[in-house]
């Protein structure tokens, strides 16, 4: 799988902050079972590894990756852990090379057109667009749309049911990331069902 095939598996990425590696099955197989086959586990938690870890090994239906890729260094514990996909809010050089290195496919996170074209230049084309709505929202990307028609995006931060529809509609969208999937009191309750609901309408915005 490359990036842009990532892109293509659904239209919306659960962004999920998981505080007990417990929750990760579970939490799983209900997004999954929702229709939302790929999962984000932010790398915000100590419990966020083993969470990717039991994910990898137990809900082969799911394609797990780890989001809030930072160091250099998360790139290659996200592999170790079973991740098939990284996702970074931003990007350096070093924190490029590092997940390049992987092998896996990797959304780097930009908000402007100079990022993207640095990104660019290296030969990234995938990439994910954050904060989306504080950093201008659909209008932002359709723009980028001109100049740079070959960067597809998945944009990410305050995207919700609502506004989803109006990314999902461009050209330059494969998918929209959130966290809106799992709120922090269901999955503290273990409420899957509720989750599930959530993930099958989200499946169904495109
Ligand atoms: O952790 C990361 O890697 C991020 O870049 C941030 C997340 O993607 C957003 O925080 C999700 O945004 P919301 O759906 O608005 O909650």
């Amino acid at each position: 799988m490359n990036a842009d095939e990532l892109l293509n598996l659904a239209p919306v990425v659960p962004v999920v902050v998981l505080e007990d590696a417990a929750a990760a099955v579970p939490l799983a197989r209900a997004l999954v079972a929702g229709g939302l086959p790929v999962i984000e586990v932010t790398l915000r938690t100590p419990a966020a590894l083993e969470a990717v870890r039991r994910i990898a090994a137990e809900v082969p239906d799911a394609v797990v990756g780890a989001g809030t890729v930072v160091r250099p260094e998360d790139a290659e514990r996200s592999l170790d852990a079973g991740a098939r996909f990284l996702v970074s809010p931003g990007c350096t050089e070093a924190l490029r090379a590092a997940m390049t290195a992987t092998g896996l496919p990797f959304l780097p996170g930009i908000a402007t057109a100079s990022e993207a074209m640095a990104l660019l230049e290296r030969g990234v084309t995938a990439m994910k667009f954050f904060p989306a709505e504080a950093s201008g929202g659909a209008g932002l990307l359709k723009s980028l749309g001109g100049p740079l028609p070959q960067i597809r995006f998945c944009p990410t931060g305050g995207i919700t049911p609502a506004n989803a529809p109006g990314y999902l509609a461009l050209d330059n969208v494969g998918c929209v990331g959130g966290s809106w999937l799992t709120p922090a009191d269901a999955v503290r309750a273990g409420d899957w069902a509720r989750i599930e609901e959530l993930a099958r309408q989200a499946a169904a915005l495109r």
